[in-house]
């Protein structure tokens, strides 16, 4: 059976709402969804317990309804009261097993982390996911030290669980996270903050999508015993690919020497291994 897990997602939002003036919380996030949010969170810092708990039932109505799942920033009564998907807590907030004991097996328990370590506890620990930043500075937590890319690169190469880059990402700037590794992008400003939400989203959506597909179709091979990432299919193309079009090769595949006659119809395989000499000169 081919059904959506929420664990496949592309696009995080948060709630924001001092980025958003004049419009209320639950129009910003219903277009959020429009766009392609495909997990929402909860995330008032100075809203008092009771309007929080408020905004919180109205926003499990609306995730409800558009079947997206609702995380609640901190409070884990609240997100009990509303039942809500889960929780994300924070390095300083109750600890992971508290939160899993108490909300059980099958909530969703995403964990911040900041360095490899971190990430790795809160692996081992049974987070469901965890957040990786502040990628760059952000004045949505202001004062915080940025990451950088290094820490979303590491985290691609070592972390086992869904995990989301988070923290100062914008459209200019995705690029550089994704092209980091990053599969799952979280934002709150440039998403709830922008005058388009739905097409916001769209476009990071876009943005992720365009990469993931480039990456997919690129082969990982070897060249004279050194990594390369390709997209040619063929011998032919590769030796194109390479600036060799015309030039005198010989060209080895998985150690088999390929007939100039042949580069066309041979194909390239994930994991190929290919020697190629360039005769330089004459004779
Ligand atoms: C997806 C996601 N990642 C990180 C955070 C930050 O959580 P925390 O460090 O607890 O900080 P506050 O959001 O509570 O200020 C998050 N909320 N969501
Ligand atoms: C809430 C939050 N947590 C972060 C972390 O790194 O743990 S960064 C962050 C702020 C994200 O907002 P924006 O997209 O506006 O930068
Ligand atoms: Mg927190």
């Amino acid at each position: 059976m081919n059904r959506w897990s929420w664990s496949d997602f592309q696009l995080y939002v948060i709630t924001g709402e001092n980025y958003h003036p004049g419009r209320s919380m639950l129009e910003v996030m219903e277009q959020a969804i429009i766009g392609g949010a495909d997990i929402v969170q909860l995330r008032a810092k100075d809203t008092p317990k009771e309007e929080l708990l408020a905004q919180a039932f109205a926003l499990r109505e609306l995730t409800d309804r558009y079947h997206v799942p609702l995380i609640i920033n901190d409070h884990l009564d609240v997100a009990i009261a509303v039942q809500a998907d889960g929780v994300h807590l924070g390095q300083e907030d109750l600890p992971l097993a508290e939160a899993r004991r108490i909300l059980g097996p099958a909530a969703i328990i995403g964990i911040s982390t900041h360095s490899i370590e971190q990430a790795i506890e809160a692996e081992a620990g049974g987070a469901d996911y965890i957040g990786v930043g502040p990628v760059f500075p952000t004045g949505t937590k202001p004062g915080r030290q940025a990451v950088t890319t290094e820490y979303v690169r590491s985290a691609a190469e070592r972390v086992k669980i869904p995990w989301v880059a988070i923290g100062g990402i914008t459209l200019s700037n995705v690029d550089e996270v994704i092209a980091a590794g990053a599969a799952r992008i979280c934002a709150v400003s440039a998403i709830v903050g922008s005058d388009n939400v739905a097409d916001a989203c769209r476009a990071f959506r876009e943005k992720i999508n365009q990469q993931q597909i480039s990456q997919k179709e690129k082969l990982s091979i070897r060249i004279n015993g050194r990594e390369e990432q390709t997209t040619a299919q063929s011998v032919s193309e590769l030796i194109e690919l390479l600036g060799f079009a015309g030039k005198r090769m010989v060209v080895e595949l998985n150690g088999t020497i390929i007939a100039r006659e042949a580069w066309r119809e041979t194909e390239i395989e994930q994991g190929a291994s290919l020697e190629l000499v360039h005769f330089v000169g004459g004779g």
